[in-house]
């Protein structure tokens, strides 16, 4: 039975649905060498923010098959280090959506109306109502930076609440935005204009401290920050000194470059400062919600099924792997093939996608046709994940052509490998939208469905060589299950397929290379 690591707090739903498949250990203190020295046991890691998954881990954890965030963020996991030892990270997109927008929404009203401080001063015991006279939201402008999911829902419920809404987000498109309600603006435009600043993106190399003592000179005294998103993306000294010179007038931080917060700068800055412990996402709700939807994505990856959300296997998506398992399995078969028909070193592959293949999705094929073409190297090692990175590691360049037309088929995928032993070709189809065909190979036609075990020839199409074949097998005990000829001219050159029961035994191809007639033979296995 598979065994999954829990390190972070999760919701009891998830512990149920990993329990179906795997042995379940809670272990939610662990220090980072104390995991490092058991993560080596384990098939999965579940966490939340709460476990940095380092390279260090990652190497140690050499069972693991998954890493699943039951939340949104993976900026804790190094993914290109899980990414390159074949690790899928899978994450929660949208579960926590709703929790962490109405946090923000609630930091912005607390901070507008000084409601935790206000609310020490009454459990104090002093009635203090004029330190704690606030200033509304209605016809302020709110800047949001980052409208994805989240930045989407405060934009709406902002513009609900009477708000002008300006947002800075370039990878979305003017009308998505002026669909919320807001004007897409430069991000310094949007610093210089907005009262309320709202950060809903993720912590990137490009995102880090992108608020500093720069952009905070260019805000206005009145304005007030709101990082419901991440630590990191504020220079928190630099918030600090703002705040106290007066720079700005406030800040709401739920996330911080180190958590836990520990000696800060932020602290002592009175009610011009909101502070909490990492809860965007801690509803009830979100969390029974990432629960669920992590929890799923290990059970079947653990069950050897794809996960719907990884972050690490570009253009998979759930509804890209729905339609297109069937191709990219024939992918996958067909790469195989090729690859060992080539053998040693395959330098090139060019990927052709004919008729219906021929779309702009080819990435999730090509990724498949790898992963067939390094089995023979890597064997298990090399999956969905790590293909083309392996590929790229190799230095296999991948040549992807597109063609219309599709002689006879719907759709066919010509794979051609060329390596330090030579070129070989495989072209196949599927048949009824799920039966993989082979329709050629090294360009003759053949119309067969691959098998486990397989043996090609090439050889003259002159009489008697099946004959001759066929009894050389026999004499070595191997049964034939089909074979067929494809020849492009009679008498020419052919290819012969055969599936055979069982491995052909060792030193045989060698006895079939000198059957006169036949120029080359090949056994794969698939
Ligand atoms: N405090 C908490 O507990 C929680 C925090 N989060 C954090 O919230 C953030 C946003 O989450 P979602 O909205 O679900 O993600 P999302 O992926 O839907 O949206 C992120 C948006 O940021 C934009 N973006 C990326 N780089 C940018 C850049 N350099 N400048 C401006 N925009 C950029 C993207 O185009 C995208 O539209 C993430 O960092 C996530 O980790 C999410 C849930 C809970
Ligand atoms: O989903 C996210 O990105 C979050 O930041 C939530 O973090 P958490 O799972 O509550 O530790």
């Amino acid at each position: 039975m598979s065994k999954v690591l829990v390190s972070d707090p999760i919701d009891q739903v998830g512990i149920d649905i990993l329990s179906q498949v795997a042995t379940v250990d809670i272990k939610t203190t662990l220090k980072p060498d104390e995991l490092k020295a058991i993560i080596g046991e384990y098939d999965a890691l579940m966490i939340r923010s709460g476990t940095r998954v380092t390279q260090d881990i990652i190497e140690a954890g050499v069972k693991l098959k998954i890493i699943g965030r039951a939340g949104v963020g993976v900026d804790n996991v190094d993914v290109p280090a899980a990414t390159r030892k074949g690790i899928v990270v899978v994450n929660s997109p949208e579960g926590n959506t709703i929790a962490a927008a109405e946090h923000a929404l609630a930091m912005m009203l607390s901070l507008s109306r000084h409601i935790p401080d206000a609310n020490a001063s009454v459990k104090r015991g002093e009635w203090d109502r004029k330190s704690y006279v606030g200033s509304e939201v209605y016809k302020k402008t709110l800047g949001v930076v980052g409208l994805g999911k989240i930045g989407s829902h405060v934009a709406s419920v902002a513009k609900a609440m009477g708000m002008k809404l300006l947002a800075y987000d370039p990878f979305i498109s003017t009308e998505r935005a002026e669909q919320l309600g807001c004007q897409l603006v430069e991000l310094n435009l949007l610093f210089q204009q907005a009262d309320y600043i709202t950060l809903h993106i993720p912590k990137t190399s490009e995102t880090a401290n992108l608020i500093n003592a720069k952009t905070l000179a260019l805000m206005k005294p009145t304005t007030r920050i709101i990082n419901c998103a991440r630590g990191g993306i504020i220079d928190e000294a630099a918030l600090a000194v703002a705040i106290k010179e007066g720079t700005i007038a406030g800040a709401a931080l739920d996330v911080f470059d180190s958590e836990p917060l520990g000696e800060s700068d932020l602290l002592g800055l009175g009610k011009n400062i909101i502070l909490t412990p990492h809860l965007g996402a801690s509803t009830a709700e979100a969390q029974v919600n990432v629960a669920i939807d992590v929890a799923e994505q290990i059970r079947d990856v653990l069950l050897g099924l794809p996960a719907r959300s990884a972050v690490n296997i570009p253009g998979l998506g759930p509804d890209v792997l729905e339609g297109f398992k069937p191709y990219m399995e024939l992918a996958e078969t067909l790469g195989n093939l090729v690859g060992q028909l080539t053998g040693g070193r395959v330098e090139t592959l060019n990927v052709t996608l004919q008729g219906d293949l021929a779309t702009n999705k080819s990435q999730p094929l090509i990724i498949a046709a790898l992963k067939g073409l390094l089995y023979q190297a890597l064997r298990e090692r090399v999956n969905y994940v790590n293909a083309n990175i392996e590929a790229k590691e190799r230095g296999i360049r991948v040549i992807e052509t597109r063609d219309a037309s599709a002689r006879d088929y719907a759709g066919l995928l010509h794979l051609q490998a060329t390596g330090t032993l030579g070129t070989h070709s495989v072209t196949g189809a599927l048949l009824g939208d799920k039966e993989i065909h082979l329709t050629d190979i090294d360009g003759f036609p053949i119309n067969v469905p691959p098998s486990k075990y397989m043996l090609f020839t090439l050889h003259r199409d002159v009489p008697g060589i099946i004959g001759k074949l066929g009894s050389l097998l026999g004499s070595f005990n191997v049964n034939i299950a089909s074979m067929q000829v494809g020849r492009k001219i009679v008498r020419g050159d052919a290819v012969m397929a055969l599936s055979i029961d069982d491995p052909l035994p060792e030193g045989i191809l060698e006895e079939i290379k000198k059957v006169s007639g036949i120029r080359d033979a090949y056994t794969v296995t698939l």
